[in-house]
């Protein structure tokens, strides 16, 4: 079980308030995805709920407030894959997704079959076992993106933090990775809350979505109810259309503005 639940959250920078008033509740293997254009402080938000970045309101996990676990459990309950990884240069693919597996290791610090299974099974899924051998540092951008996500999902938490899992993947590749993390969810009722700009990726995984402009909650709800191309022209200041699946998905098209019409025209004279 892992319901997480977010209490009028707010947190910054050198006391600069970049996020405040956010509240949400996501059930045991539900999905938020917050959406917000550049610097509305979704990267900002989801450190918060890591507990990277000092906040004030609470976070809680099944009831027990995050701040209050120690490290250890807090890695078994949270785990946070970054906009902007810090890679250590040097270590294998498979070392380093194996240090997802440290909250679970025994006391002496070894890793078992089980734990090599779990990697395995990821570097599979995420298309990455043929360079399960490779140098991080000799991977490519797309590469290096879906090990970092492979380390978060080797550690098995409750709840799942993915900035912009998407960034930098091919639509193959962000679409094996979204199964994967719907998979997790299905199987083991990981929670996920990921920030995603793609819109339409966001309606078709998530179950709902908060929409954050200047810091605060601007609208919430399913996708249907928020990506309206109205919320889209006031808080992007975008043109779309929305078009929808059979099943009801939002689609988001940009729609780009209307072109002189040439055709028929006299040839204009440039000189
Ligand atoms: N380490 C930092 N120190 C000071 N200000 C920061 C820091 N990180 C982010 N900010 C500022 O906080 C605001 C929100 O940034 P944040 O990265 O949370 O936005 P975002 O919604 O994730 O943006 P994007 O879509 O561009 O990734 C921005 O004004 C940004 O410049």
């Amino acid at each position: 079980m892992s319901r997480l639940e977010i209490r009028d959250l707010a947190a910054g920078y050198r006391r600069r308030p970049v996020v405040s008033g956010v509240s949400s509740t996501v059930d045991t293997g539900g999905w938020l995805s917050i959406i917000g254009p550049n610097g509305a402080g979704k990267s900002t938000l989801l450190k918060a709920v890591a507990g990277l970045l000092c906040h004030t309101g609470d976070v809680l996990v099944d009831g027990r407030r995050t701040a209050s676990l120690r490290r250890r459990e807090r890695a078994r309950t949270l785990a946070y894959a970054p906009q902007i990884p810090q890679l250590p240069l040097g270590l294998t693919v498979t070392d380093y997704v194996l240090l997802g597996r440290t909250p679970h290791l025994g006391p002496l610090g070894r890793e078992g079959r089980s734990d090599l299974d779990v990697v395995d099974e990821l570097l599979a899924r995420l298309d990455l076992s043929h360079l399960a051998g490779r140098s991080l540092h000799t991977l490519s951008g797309g590469e290096r993106q879906r090990t970092v996500l492979a380390r978060a999902l080797a550690q098995r938490a409750g709840v799942l933090l993915l900035d912009e899992p998407t960034t930098g993947l091919d639509i193959g590749h962000a679409q094996s990775l979204l199964d994967l993390v719907d998979d997790l969810r299905t199987e083991l009722g990981t929670t996920v809350i990921t920030t995603l700009h793609d819109l339409t990726l966001a309606a078709q995984y998530a179950d709902e979505l908060l929409l954050l402009s200047n810091g605060t909650p601007a609208a919430h709800g399913t996708p249907a109810e928020v990506l309206t191309p109205e919320t889209l022209n006031t808080h992007y200041a975008a043109r779309t259309t929305v078009l929808h699946t059979p099943n009801g998905t939002p689609v988001i098209t940009p729609t780009r503005l209307d072109r002189p019409d040439f055709s028929g025209n006299p040839t204009p004279d440039f000189h």
